[in-house]
């Protein structure tokens, strides 16, 4: 029988296979960052050994950085020991990082595949859920916790349970307007936080094709927030364009060797998926959420549902729970929600053609009065490229703030956070209670919407500006 691509991708990395027990996988690529990493270098340090391959091993400072003044101190105590820390285990083990103010420094999970350390075929792990967004190269890629990162700092191996296989063919083209952000979205709605759990999810078909390699992050990132172990699409042209000449992409005959196997790494026409899911993209709109899940979602152009209305009753007494924390009322068109602060950035939404979309929305707009909105490179290397672009010009000019590279608003580690109370509409992933500041209220959305939302002050969609007067240009 035919074999799935996760499958084909296990198979390659399998070291030990045993009766009743996990197989034991080699780990191509380890990332690293400062909130998962101290406990499993004290393990190491505890236990006398060395970290086993530094050479596929990267570390980056992302959470707790600060994306203001980035060459004080850093204020808070907590933030700053967990960058030192970092710091200090790096330099004792011999692990490559970029530190806050490296050109390399960002976001782990835009850093891996900007470096074209994140290849077809790979196992990568990190200490973090997010690692899911590496599969859009056709990479195993799965979230672990510290005790694994010791393991995988120790040995470069890793046993991991079995799992079962998904296919999300997503069918048709999505509509003008209408991003991956709003697909996963309207997905993670679908099969619900839970639906994907055990499932290593494939998502395919001609809409996923046709996605740039930023876009096929940006559904992979997510994949998590359906519950899932990790998300994956074959590599392919598209996948090839954008790791060609990267630092760490093969080059000259390794490359021709190596694009010649990842051409392999399809699921076989005969394979059978455990699950499947059908979507039609040209049914899709822009998506928002309304809730505390990133599953309790629906189209902008829908009202706030009624809990009464879900005939599971967990399902309702969680979107009773949602509207109370989120202070909205059952019935209250989505586009009426009024924010006050808007975010585009995070390893979900803030890579470069993530800030191009916003931009263009921006160009020649303002902001609205009473809303601040931030622009977060999710790299240094994004910002440069943006800044290369024009782009932090046209954020400016709209009254936006162009901050440095991290995780920032995308979760409360940071100085970014939300005044309890607040309302965001976020390009990130998650919309938790309390995610982005104790008491804050979190829409998740793309970067299109953000950028019309902030220019509007409510939520809405780039369709939704046609009646707003574009600022007449300096001199005419
Ligand atoms: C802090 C880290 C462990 C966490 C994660 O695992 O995803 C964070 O990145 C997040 O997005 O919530
Ligand atoms: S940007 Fe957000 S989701 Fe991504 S790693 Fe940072 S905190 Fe986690």
């Amino acid at each position: 029988m035919g074999r799935t691509l996760a499958e084909k991708v296990w198979d390659d990395h399998v070291v030990r296979r045993a009766e009743g027990e996990p197989d034991l996988l080699f780990i191509d690529l380890h990332l690293l960052h400062e909130v998962t990493s101290p406990q499993a270098f004290d393990g190491l340090r505890k236990a006398g050994r060395p970290v086993r391959r530094t050479d596929l091993t990267i570390a980056t400072e992302d959470h707790n950085t600060p994306t203001l003044d980035i060459d004080k101190p850093i204020a808070d105590p907590v933030s700053r020991t967990q960058l030192e820390t970092l710091r200090k285990n790096c330099a004792e083990f011999g692990v490559r990082l970029h530190p806050l103010g490296d050109v390399e420094q960002g976001v782990v999970h835009v850093v891996g595949p900007q470096l074209g350390l994140t290849q077809p075929g790979t196992t990568v792990v990190c200490g973090d859920s997010h690692t899911s967004t590496h599969g859009a190269f056709g990479a195993l890629a799965f979230g672990i916790g510290t005790s694994q990162v010791e393991h995988v700092l120790a040995t470069q191996t890793l046993p991991l349970a079995p799992f079962k296989t998904m296919a999300i063919t997503v069918d048709g083209e999505l509509p003008e307007g209408v991003t991956a952000k709003d697909l996963i979205l309207a997905i993670i709605a679908r099969i619900g936080t839970g639906g994907g759990q055990g499932y290593v999810l494939e998502y395919r078909g001609p809409a996923i094709e046709k996605l740039s390699m930023e876009a096929r992050m940006t559904i992979c990132n997510m994949s998590i927030e359906a519950g899932a172990r990790a998300g994956m699409i074959a590599p392919d042209r598209t996948t090839f364009d954008y790791l060609q000449g990267r630092d760490h992409s093969p080059q000259g005959e390794d490359w021709d060797a190596a694009v010649a196997y990842w051409k392999t790494l399809r699921t076989d026409d005969d394979a059978v998926f455990d699950a499947e899911v059908h979507i039609d993209a040209s049914e899709l709109a822009p998506f928002v959420t309304w809730g505390t899940n990133p599953g309790q979602g629906a189209p902008l152009s829908a009202s706030v549902p009624d809990p009464a209305s879900y005939e599971d009753a967990s399902e309702r007494y969680a979107a009773e729970k949602a509207l109370e924390y989120m202070g909205l009322t059952a019935g209250q068109p989505l586009r009426d929600i009024k924010v006050d602060t808007v975010f585009v950035g995070s390893c979900t939404n803030g890579r470069i053609e993530d800030l191009r979309s916003a931009a263009a929305i921006l160009e020649g707009r303002k902001v609205a009065d009473d809303v601040r909105m931030l622009i977060v490179p999710g790299s240094v290397r994004v910002s440069l490229e943006a800044v290369a672009e024009g782009l932090d010009k046209v954020f400016t000019a709209a009254g936006a703030e162009w901050r440095h590279a991290g995780c920032s608003m995308c979760l409360g580690m940071n100085p970014d956070q939300l005044a309890p109370g607040e309302r965001s509409a976020s390009t990130s992933n998650r919309n938790f209670e309390g995610r982005q500041g104790k008491g804050g209220r979190t829409h998740l959305v793309s970067p299109q919407v953000a950028a019309a939302t902030a220019v509007l002050g409510h939520l809405a969609s780039p369709a939704d500006l046609s009646d707003v007067a574009v600022a007449t240009p300096a001199g005419v």
